[in-house]
């Protein structure tokens, strides 16, 4: 029976990417650097901002000073232009409520930074959920595919990896469930493709969001 359902963030809950996108190719502008198309940024997202920054670089100028030049700007106009166009995918907010309601707990495990993850979890959805836990990255705490993240959150809402399932749109996040040995739910809505998903071991697959619900009840 599953007790607790942990949620990647973007390409999960909220569609960020048309809002990361803006504002690192503000950045990259600011710094005198090629901007990309939105569906770069798909593969850019994942591993947190400093592999965005990396990744979103021109090759031979990906060195620690550019990377945080980048994050400098970026930073500055991502704080205030985060909800400009991010979106709670359609159907999220049921599958959250319908899961609270039949007493399931509620944790978000995210590669984005700390700050950003609970200013964004309490906007799209701090009204009507009670997370347990909103976890994202911070300085000195392994990223995911790690399990960190993961066994704090198991430990804070006391539920084991057993009742327990991760629920994420690419890779690092089947990769993450594998590592915390808990049952992944992949999610064909997110940034990334379903090949990528089964290849890294997604254990099910949710093509819309009330798919998340019916493999909960099968489990
Ligand atoms: O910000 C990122 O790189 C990824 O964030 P996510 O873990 O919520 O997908």
């Amino acid at each position: 029976m599953i007790k607790l359902a942990i949620f990647d963030l973007d390409g999960t809950l909220l569609n960020t990417i048309e809002d990361l996108a803006e504002s690192t190719n503000y950045a990259l502008e600011q710094c005198g650097f090629p901007k990309h198309n939105i569906k770069e940024y798909n593969y850019f997202v994942g591993n947190g901002i400093k592999k965005l920054f990396e990744r979103a670089l021109p090759q031979k100028e990906r060195n620690e000073t550019n990377i945080n030049l980048i994050r400098k700007h970026f930073l500055y106009h991502y704080n205030t232009h985060n909800t400009n166009h991010t979106r709670p995918y359609p159907g999220i907010n049921d599958v959250l409520i319908q899961m609270q309601q039949s007493g399931i707990l509620i944790a978000v495990a995210s590669n984005k930074y700390q700050e950003a993850t609970e200013n964004l979890i309490h906007f799209y959805f701090g009204k009507h959920i009670n997370f347990i836990a909103i976890l994202g990255q911070r300085e000195g705490i392994p990223t995911k595919p790690d399990p960190f993240i993961v066994t704090e959150i198991l430990n804070k809402a006391n539920v084991s990896a057993n009742n327990s399932i991760y629920i994420g749109d690419s890779n690092v996040d089947m990769e993450t469930a594998k590592s915390s040995n808990i049952i992944s739910v992949g999610v064909t809505w997110g940034f990334r493709t379903e090949k990528e998903l089964l290849e890294s071991g997604a254990n099910y697959i949710a093509h819309n969001t009330k798919d998340i619900i019916n493999i909960c009840q099968k489990l």
